[in-house]
């Protein structure tokens, strides 16, 4: 399998389609044709696509939780909740744990244990042993669309299933499904295997229905600098718009730093736009932006505190989603009560932000210069790493090191990377490993996490980064010596 960023042909796709509808029983029931037809008399406000574009155009920052089950009843009873008493603006289907991983069997058995049990005994919805008539069923129970949240890096039949339900958008991608989810799957077959999925997307167009697609920006989620997880974006983002992908949303892990938070989403915007034009890409782009992903305090009143200042930072940031966290965050899977609550937290700071943006101010423009320059820095590197080809420079970006996500369980990953937070709670680079930035650069981190040391009386060490990643939960942005 010779890896390459090149559209997938229709004979290699479609021979390709065949082995992939038979992973399991319920590939039997996808038949392109008639999803199309489906997916064409679907009202228009149940598309992802086009509530994205509208709300880009309005303005207006969308928020979505984060919610699955495994029964298709609890399920459909959870997503009318988190609509009619949480207030979402977009319905998530996230998927359970087996399901990412293919193991389709014992999703079918805990299923079964479910129905015994008469609760959920998944974290997830098991969408591929439900099939796609109860992902119909689940869309004809909402009044919002519908989108596929996983972690899934084969997802070739779970792409195939959720479209032909009517669900209107897929979260994931090659690299950002694999590294921070999987240990030892290679980056050329999830690449790969995510091009059949953004083929399915630029099929589904060709054929006249708007599908959304979202790479899933935050990564580990762990003190991700924003150069490093706006790389992966763009890369993930061309990879699709090559396969035919015309709506795109881009996405970032708010980090806490309002600045810089601002910047990332600004310079994700702003960059992924240059490239999509030099290559030629005409894409739909919007933004998102996720709500705190490390470490969230038990106490729910403070987990309310995270909860807002990721809505406000999404809103002044100009995003066009913002994925909501719970209060249960701290304890694991919400309930659907706890959910709601923290929809209905978010869009009461959204409304209160509503128009309102961070205007550009000289640290706000130079933090965006900044990550802009740091994200070039790698994209040249991977570019040339594949010698023009972006698949294949991914694959040896990885390889070398050259593109390197801290804390990320996966083999493929060189590891060298440390992040820490400046003073002002910024991400920088503490360690860069063989991240290929150049000497300007790599003085102004050094120099801000020298400033940090000096402030706190210790040097600059992996205890700052340990005590960064402790800090949120602990009530603090910065991790400062006890
Ligand atoms: C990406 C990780 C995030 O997804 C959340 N998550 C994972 N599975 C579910 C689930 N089944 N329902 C609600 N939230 C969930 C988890 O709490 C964490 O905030």
């Amino acid at each position: 399998m010779e890896l390459k960023n090149k559209k997938l042909s229709e004979e290699s796709f479609f021979q390709e389609r065949k082995e992939v509808l038979t992973h399991w029983v319920t590939g039997k029931d996808v038949d392109l044709q008639e999803a199309v037809d489906y997916l064409k008399q679907i009202p228009k406000h149940k598309n992802f696509a086009l509530k994205m574009r509208k709300a880009k155009a309005d303005g207006i920052t969308l928020a979505q939780p984060r919610a699955g089950v495994a029964l298709v009843d609890e399920h459909i009873k959870l997503l009318q909740y988190l609509q009619n008493e949480g207030g979402a603006d977009l319905l998530p289907n996230t998927i359970d744990s087996y399901t990412r991983q293919n193991r389709y069997q014992e999703g079918q058995a805990a299923i079964d244990e479910s129905m015994r049990e008469n609760r959920s005994m998944l974290n997830g919805f098991p969408v591929v042993n439900h099939g796609v008539h109860n992902c119909r069923k689940v869309l004809d129970a909402v009044e919002l669309p519908l989108q596929a949240r996983h972690g899934t890096p084969d997802a070739r039949l779970l792409t195939e299933i959720i479209h032909a339900g009517g669900w209107t958008s897929n979260e994931g991608g090659g690299i950002s499904y694999n590294i921070p989810y999987a240990k030892s799957i290679s980056l050329e077959k999830t690449i790969r295997h995510w091009q059949y999925c953004d083929r399915v997307t630029g099929l589904y167009e060709e054929m006249g229905v708007e599908i959304n697609r979202e790479p899933f920006g935050p990564l580990t989620g762990t003190l991700v600098p924003p150069s490093m997880s706006n790389a992966v974006a763009i890369i993930e983002g061309l990879l699709a718009a090559e396969q035919g992908v015309k709506n795109l949303t881009l996405g970032y892990g708010q980090c806490g730093n309002l600045t810089q938070d601002v910047a990332a989403i600004r310079a994700l915007e702003e960059q992924a736009t240059e490239y999509f034009k030099e290559y030629g890409y005409e894409i739909d782009l919007t933004t998102v932006l996720h709500q705190w992903m490390g470490g969230f305090p038990a106490d729910e009143a403070k987990s309310f505190g995270v909860i807002s200042w990721g809505a406000a930072t999404a809103a002044l940031a100009g995003a066009t989603k913002v994925i909501v966290k719970t209060p249960h965050e701290a304890m694991g899977i919400p309930t659907m009560e706890a959910n709601a609550q923290g929809i209905r937290s978010t869009k009461q700071t959204l409304n209160l932000l509503k128009g309102q943006r961070l205007s550009i101010s000289k640290d706000l423009g130079m933090e965006k210069e900044l990550i802009k320059a740091e994200t070039k820095c790698i994209l040249d590197k991977v570019f040339e790493l594949g010698n023009g080809d972006l698949a294949v420079g991914a694959v040896k970006a990885f390889e070398t090191g050259v593109m390197d996500i801290p804390f990320a369980p996966s083999n493929y990953n060189a590891g060298k990377i440390l992040p820490a937070r400046d003073n002002n709670g910024a991400v920088r680079y503490l360690e860069f490993g063989n991240i290929p930035m150049n000497k300007e650069i790599k003085d102004f981190n050094n120099q801000l996490l020298a400033e940090r040391a000096k402030l706190e009386g210790r040097e600059v060490s992996f205890q700052m980064v340990v005590d960064d990643i402790y800090a949120v939960g602990k009530g603090t942005l910065v991790g400062r010596p006890e």
